[in-house]
């Protein structure tokens, strides 16, 4: 069973948000005054969000991301991984986390069976850190990462969204790290989600940023693999770890796309980027897991070719990324 979408992608790969809430407040995913949070029960509940991701590995799913908001912060999380990972069918479960609550949680994750871990992780100085998660422990987040490691996951991938003037001066610190640790470090170039006044100036293209490494290292281009997702990635010579970047706004990757997201409320969304969404809570509420899947696949087929996010900067509403998932 394969998901084909209009423009002839196969979409195999489901964005599960578990929940809106997060233990920190990342200025390029929460505007400053935070966000009015969900009632709780207007989040899916576990048995929905496995009806949902059961319909979607039926009709040609075959991995699942779970993320959030923070979604480690959502009681009962460990026991529904641990349902997830029994779907019949489902290849992959994997996970995206700021890792700040990980040192209490790895273990028990992996015997859950998630396979792999990707950690947001913005900044190597405490100071940097806490500036940008608006509070933020770099300890447990290291704290978090290295347990990780010791529970057993293969080499973490790390999500470094630059802004200039805020974290770009830790570029090669983060360069420096893939020399002795086995990470995939990806800078991501900054979305507008929020509309900050200032976004064009903040947003760091992935060009300038593999010019500024390559001025002090030398390195070299990694073949796409399975595992490129939608980075552009490369090595140091010598290296043990990778460096990638991500680059939704100066060279996007939708025709590549094969992905669909699931929010925390129900709503499915073909693109992070456009408005649209369907609400699945009628269907879920009928009980009728035939039309959940002619729901799935109508989503699927009325995916967009493409984001034109940048275009429509003025006129598209601003998101908190914490909702949708990133
Ligand atoms: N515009 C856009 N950005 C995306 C998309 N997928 C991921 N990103 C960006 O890349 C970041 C990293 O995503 P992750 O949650 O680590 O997932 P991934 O890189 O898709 O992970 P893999 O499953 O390992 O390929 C996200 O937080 C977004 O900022 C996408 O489909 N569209
Ligand atoms: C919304 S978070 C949810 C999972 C988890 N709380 C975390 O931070 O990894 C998922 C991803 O969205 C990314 N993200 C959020 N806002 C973004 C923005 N404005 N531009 C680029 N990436 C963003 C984060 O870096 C993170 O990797
Ligand atoms: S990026 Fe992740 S950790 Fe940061 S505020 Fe958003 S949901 Fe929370
Ligand atoms: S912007 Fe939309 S279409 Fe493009 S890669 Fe992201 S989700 Fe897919």
């Amino acid at each position: 069973m394969s998901l084909i979408d209009a423009h002839g992608r196969r979409i195999n790969y489901l964005r599960l948000s578990v929940t809106d809430r997060c233990n920190l407040r990342c200025s390029y995913c929460m505007p400053a005054q935070g966000v009015k949070l969900l009632p709780q029960d207007r989040v899916l509940s576990y048995e929905e969000l496995l009806r949902v991701a059961k319909q979607a590995v039926a009709v040609g799913i075959e991995k699942i991301r779970v993320t959030g908001g923070e979604p480690l912060v959502r009681k009962g999380i460990v026991p529904f991984l641990k349902r997830l990972a029994l779907i019949p069918g489902l290849e992959e479960l994997v996970l995206t986390t700021n890792g700040t609550l990980l040192q209490g949680m790895a273990r028990e994750l992996k015997d859950a069976g998630v396979q792999r871990l990707n950690i947001s992780l913005d900044s190597l100085s405490p100071v940097t850190f806490a500036k940008i998660t608006r509070g933020g422990d770099l300890k447990a987040a290291l704290a978090g990462l290295e347990a990780a490691e010791r529970a057993g996951f293969p080499p973490h991938k790390i999500n470094v969204v630059l802004m200039r003037g805020v974290n770009d001066h830790e570029i090669l610190d983060f360069v420096r790290l893939t020399l002795e640790r086995p990470y995939a470090v990806r800078f991501i170039e900054y979305m507008p989600t929020c509309q900050a006044a200032d976004w064009r100036s903040l947003c760091i293209p992935g060009s300038e940023v593999l010019e500024r490494i390559a001025e002090r290292f030398l390195i070299e281009k990694l073949e796409r693999n399975e595992r490129s997702g939608p980075a552009k990635n490369f090595r140091v010579k010598g290296a043990v770890g990778s460096l990638g970047v991500i680059t939704p706004m100066t060279g996007h990757f939708c025709d590549a796309c094969n992905r669909l997201r699931v929010t925390a409320t129900g709503v499915a969304k073909g693109c992070l980027l456009s408005g649209a969404g369907v609400d699945l809570g009628p269907l879920l509420a009928s009980g009728d897991d035939a039309s959940l899947r002619d729901g799935i696949r109508r989503i699927v087929h009325d995916k967009p070719g493409r984001h034109r996010f940048d275009e429509e900067a003025g006129v598209v509403a601003p998101f908190v990324m914490a909702g949708i998932g990133g």
